[in-house]
């Protein structure tokens, strides 16, 4: 009896793999980009992820060398994209490939917005009357060069000047290097976002994102979010008033440029106030993610390394006058003049900024240059381990941390990269408009930091090796891979006494 229920269940195994294998290949295109990861039809993919994490795209381009492949999956296939001239066919058919289709789901999922709101979200995502078409428009004018961001870049270092400050007067401390750089650099740019009403400056509402970050993509995902993220749900609520709180305040009319063009083209497409305020829980989660794993990957790479903290040290401090007790940063010579600073942060970007992959959905059948047949409904994915850490783009020394690698005046024979390999603040008509204010923020902070204080293991001994093989390579509104263990440091001011330091922007 039990031989032949165990032949039963072999024979039901084999057909059902026998059918989805022959469904997979004959719902395949011809001319559709290869499958691999087909052993359990439809399922190895999903397995591969869970075990391989970020590092498994990069495997599979090692070891099948494709311009581009498929992954079958129940329900939808995704097209992962190896080859750069690829990735810029992409970033052309804006028509074609769109994120907003996406963004409109997972944004109406995760911060809980009216079904109205929702429903415009979901509106063409590429008419160019649309609502993302027209958020662009709104906002990058006011995060470009120009005087609004300079407000904002002046505002974010008053903060963290002020805060500093107070930290060198109460002598060395113990921190979490991570906790420590995530709280002052949140406090810092979200000041520059809204403005002396900033929420962040209530404690509670601090630690209310720290609860609902951390569950952002199961809510967005709408995967049981009640069951596993109800705590993320009830802090999202919280959030929430204190934003509506804000407006209804009239606190909108001392923040940034960016926040009044926000508020302005939501206002434009007949969003209440109440949605506005939950839209501004998606724009902290740009703004804010990226710019602290930017600041503790800097201070982690800068201080790891002796010669470069030298050499960072020795640049920054040609920004720097004297009066008494006051030293004062001119922010417009490190942003002019501090090439090893800048090229840090760029290898930064490229090294760690590889904890996700772009993503659009595919809105017509299209053969992408020319080449490759991609059908409507699917996923394209851009995977930034892949272009980061490509040897035929960055040379032999691809693997290494390599501070100068942006700097051409070290080294003229420094080979210009192809910047769409570039792929830390994206591409094309998506490409980051807040990269402006984030390098500028990220090098005041680290120039402060790297000037005041010194920072070492409070064991002693060497620095610990980051580990961050976890993360799954989908990071949501985040780029970077994450430290998996803690940096406990001893934070110690190189000067102790009254000094005092400030920014100033002589152009503003
Ligand atoms: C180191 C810091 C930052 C990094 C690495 C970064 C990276 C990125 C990337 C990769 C994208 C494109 C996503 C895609 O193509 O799918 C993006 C989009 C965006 N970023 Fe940033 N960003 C940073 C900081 C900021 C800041 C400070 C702001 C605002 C002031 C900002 C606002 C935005 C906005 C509004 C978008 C467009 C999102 C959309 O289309 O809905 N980012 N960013």
């Amino acid at each position: 009896m039990a031989y032949y229920l165990l032949l039963l269940t072999g024979i039901a195994v084999a057909g059902v793999y026998l059918l989805l294998t022959v469904l997979m290949h004959l719902t395949q295109h011809a001319e559709e980009p290869p499958i691999i990861l087909s052993s359990i039809p439809f399922f190895s993919p999903i397995i591969c992820v869970f075990r391989e994490r970020y590092k498994l795209y990069l495997r599979l381009f090692h070891q099948y060398k494709l311009p581009i492949y498929t992954l079958r999956l129940p329900f939808t296939r995704l097209y992962l994209i190896n080859e750069t001239s690829l990735i810029s066919a992409v970033e052309k058919h804006t028509k074609v490939f769109s994120f907003a289709a996406i963004e409109a789901k997972a944004m109406g999922n995760l911060l809980g917005m009216s079904e109205e709101a929702k429903a415009t979200l979901r509106e063409d995502p590429v008419a160019e009357d649309g609502h993302f078409m027209t958020f662009h428009k709104a906002f990058r004018p006011a995060v470009s060069p120009g005087l609004g961001l300079d407000s904002m870049i002046m505002a974010s270092a008053r903060t963290m000047a002020a805060s500093l400050n107070r930290t060198i007067q109460g002598g060395q401390i113990q921190v979490d290097l991570f906790k420590w750089v995530e709280h002052e650099v949140l406090l810092a740019t979200t000041d520059a976002e809204f403005g002396p009403g900033n929420p962040f400056r209530d404690p509670e509402f601090e630690a209310a994102w720290y609860v609902f970050e951390p569950c952002v993509p199961i809510i967005a995902s709408n995967i049981c979010p009640r069951l596993l993220a109800g705590r993320a749900l009830a802090a999202r609520e919280y959030l929430y008033r204190g934003f509506f709180q804000y407006l209804n305040d009239g606190r909108l009319e001392e923040a940034s440029a960016g926040f009044h063009a926000r508020f302005g083209h939501s206002k434009q497409a007949g969003f209440s106030l109440e949605d506005i305020a939950r839209g501004e829980i998606g724009a902290v989660l740009a703004i804010l993610n990226n710019a602290i794993a930017a600041g503790f990957w800097m201070l982690y790479h800068i201080f790891t390394n002796p010669a470069l903290l030298e050499e960072c040290r020795r640049e920054v401090a040609k920004a720097v006058t004297v009066d008494g007790d006051t030293k004062t940063i001119d922010l417009s010579i490190i942003e002019s003049s501090c090439p090893t600073l800048h090229s840090t942060f760029h290898e930064v970007l490229r090294y760690r900024g590889v904890g996700t992959l772009l993503i659009r959905r595919v809105l017509e059948d299209h053969k992408l240059g020319n080449r490759y047949f991609l059908k409507k409904g699917g996923l394209v994915l851009m995977p930034n381990a892949v272009q980061h850490f490509n040897r035929d783009i960055w040379g032999d020394r691809v693997n290494e941390f390599q501070y100068q690698r942006f700097n051409r005046s070290a080294d003229e024979n420094t080979k210009r990269y192809n910047p769409t390999a570039f792929r830390a603040f994206g591409g094309g008509s998506l490409l980051c408009p807040g990269r402006h204010f984030a390098i500028m923020e990220n090098l005041a902070f680290v120039s402060l930091t790297i000037l005041s204080f010194d920072i070492e293991p409070a064991t002693g001994g060497a620095w610990a090796k980051p580990k961050t093989g976890r993360s799954l390579g989908l990071g949501v509104a985040r780029i970077f891979v994450m430290p998996e263990n803690n940096f406990a440091v001893n934070l110690s001011p190189r000067e102790g006494g009254n000094q005092q330091w400030r920014f100033v922007l002589p152009r503003q």
